[in-house]
């Protein structure tokens, strides 16, 4: 373009005509001339701070140009031997890091592409960095766009970095000295350039909230854990204390501006208490949020750091994935402590208890407190196959997870051994139902195995003997994206069954309930009828006294949980030397 055309066209952008030019140049070239006062026709040569004054700017940004250091290398292989050069500017526009061919060092000098150059809009005029910060978006100024006709050659494609409060900290820009006409060919500079921005800013958000919680988001589960879309950063109360700016788009995309300091509920139906159900223990696809407009996402959770070393004692005081193993009841309280001071040792864990207890969320929640970016191989004994084995045998370290042990057959037991003699860098986690190890079926397991898997036996009991089924139930309902509760009727007698499939079996007649109810109270009619009891213990009262003691000595909730009438319950409490209430 002639430096004529240039300047008879940003006059009849100021005379209001149509050219043709992106309605945000158009709107810099006014800025430029009614604001600053500017000249398109005087040569204005690049602005660089002395170099004291571009220390100061430095020492500014200190945190985030060391958090974008990396940020910026990566990038700058991304588009190596294209001739771009990639700036970082602080928020007033001083570049303040620079990654450049030093071949062109003089040329780029003379652009303005360097060092402690000065690219703010007032002082430059429309260009990418003054552009990025004037809008707060990211834009590609092309060649022409620019307004002062020393930068008309360039190509400057900009991003802003916000800090976690959701202020303008830095800009990240990719310039050409010389480009191909089509502002298009900058297309994939611009997707770079928005890609890498939002990972300096996951970065500093992780690097500033190491004490607090961090959601990250995603609306693929394929990147959730490699590459999410934005994060937050939560208090102990749920509340949001920082962000990405990605996450104004993922939780607020109608404009709702302010995320700082509203709690996460408001967004989504999510609680605090629900975060370590979303950290790497379980599968991506499986850590959906519902959000309050009806959208999904997938979120990846990750804990407080400190926390993690600390040694709580009471469960709802207990940081990551293990604060949700259970609620309000002494037993599971002294189980979680148990396993929180287990979990960083390589002691060989043997969990017990009866089908759909949680067995693998435990072992789960144990490997999530493990070092970070493991393998969790699951192997099931009954079904033992030698390729798995042989499989695991080549896999990473990592976490072993031995379902149902008392299913191992004499090969199986062989080919685990022969597994464990050749890896020691897997963290041996075994389960077994209870009914297995009462009946003693472990003594068909050789001893020279049992005891590599029976570090420490850790007993899970029945549903039915849980103090906290209340809470279990109200943080099964939350898992729906309905707001439902229970009717008092409905919840007696969900209290009042028996549950031999235990978690899973509670899990599913919730799932089918919420799914009949009409309105957002479910009652008698909603829930499905009970499944009846699987297993026919050979002495009903060897749980007595445990399931007394669950019910709190209420004959009558014990009678009905059992299927019997109140006077058997008396009968086998005599028999059993039981009497009266604790
Ligand atoms: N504390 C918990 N909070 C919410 N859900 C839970 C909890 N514990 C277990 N569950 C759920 O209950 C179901 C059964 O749990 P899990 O598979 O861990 O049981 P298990 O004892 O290993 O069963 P099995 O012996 O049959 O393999 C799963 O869907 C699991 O997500």
């Amino acid at each position: 373009m002639r430096d004529t055309e240039h300047v008879s066209e940003i006059d009849r952008v100021l005379k209001g005509q149509e050219t043709g030019r992106d309605e945000l140049v158009s709107e810099s070239w006014r800025r430029c001339v009614q604001t600053y006062g500017m000249d398109p026709t005087r040569p204005e040569p690049a602005h660089i701070v002395t170099e004291q004054q571009l220390r100061e700017h430095q020492e500014q940004s200190e945190r985030l140009i060391a958090t974008a250091r990396s940020g910026l290398r990566t990038l700058f292989k991304q588009v190596a031997g294209q001739n771009y050069v990639l700036l970082l500017a602080d928020a007033k526009g001083i570049c303040v890091d620079f990654f450049g061919d030093p071949r062109f060092e003089e040329d780029l000098r003379r652009a303005g592409l360097y060092l402690g150059s000065d690219w703010s809009e007032d002082l430059a005029g429309t260009c990418g960095v003054g552009s990025c910060i004037v809008t707060g978006e990211a834009v590609t100024i092309h060649q022409g766009d620019h307004f002062g006709l020393s930068h008309t050659p360039l190509s400057c494609t900009s991003a802003p970095i916000f800090d976690t409060g959701g202020n303008l900290a830095a800009v990240l820009d990719v310039s050409l000295l010389r480009s191909p006409s089509p502002k298009s060919t900058q297309n994939l500079a611009m997707n770079l350039v928005k890609a890498s921005a939002r990972r300096v800013e996951m970065a500093n958000l992780m690097a500033m909230t190491r004490r607090e919680w961090v959601l990250r988001f995603s609306t693929s589960a394929e990147f959730l854990e490699v590459d999410p879309e934005a994060a937050v950063a939560l208090d102990d109360s749920g509340h949001i204390t920082g962000m990405t700016h990605g996450a104004l788009e993922c939780l607020a995309p109608s404009g709702a501006a302010e995320l700082i300091g509203t709690r996460i509920d408001q967004h989504m139906d999510l609680n605090i208490d629900d975060l370590p159900d979303l950290m790497r223990g379980r599968p991506p696809e499986e850590r959906v949020l519902r959000l309050r407009d009806g959208r999904g996402l997938y979120g990846h959770a990750i804990a407080p750091q400190s926390a993690r070393v600390s040694r709580p004692q009471a469960i709802g005081a207990l940081s990551g994935p293990l604060r949700n193993f259970g609620g309000p009841d002494p037993a599971l309280a002294q189980i979680a402590a148990k396993v929180d001071r287990l979990a960083p040792t390589q002691v060989p864990l043997l969990l017990v208890g009866e089908t759909g207890t949680g067995k693998e969320y435990l072992a789960r929640a144990v490997h999530v407190l493990g070092p970070s970016n493991r393998a969790f191989h699951t192997l099931c004994c009954s079904a033992l196959r030698k390729e798995k084995v042989d499989g695991i045998a080549e896999g990473g370290a990592g976490t072993l997870f031995l379902r149902g042990i008392e299913d191992l057959d004499d090969e199986g037991q062989a080919l685990i051994l022969a597994l464990l003699e050749t890896r020691n860098d897997l963290r041996i986690i075994a389960s077994a139902r209870r009914e297995a190890a009462d009946s003693g079926t472990f003594e068909a397991i050789r001893p020279e195995l049992y005891f590599r898997l029976a570090g420490s036996v850790i007993s899970i009991p029945p549903l039915r003997h849980r103090k906290d089924f209340d809470w279990l139930v109200d943080r099964l309902l939350r898992r729906s994206p309905k707001d439902v509760r229970l009717s008092p009727a409905a919840r007696a007698e969900l209290g009042s069954r028996q549950w031999p499939g235990n978690i899973r079996e509670l899990a599913t007649a919730l799932e089918i309930a919420m799914a009949l109810v009409e309105g957002s109270v479910i009652d008698l009619p909603d829930l499905p009828p009970p499944s009846g009891s699987i297993h026919s213990k050979t002495d009903p009262d060897d749980d007595l006294e445990a399931l007394l003691d669950a019910c709190s000595w209420n004959m009558s909730l014990v009678a009905r949980r059992l299927g019997v009438n109140r006077s058997t319950i008396l009968r086998r409490m005599r028999k059993a030397g039981l009497s009266g209430k604790r």
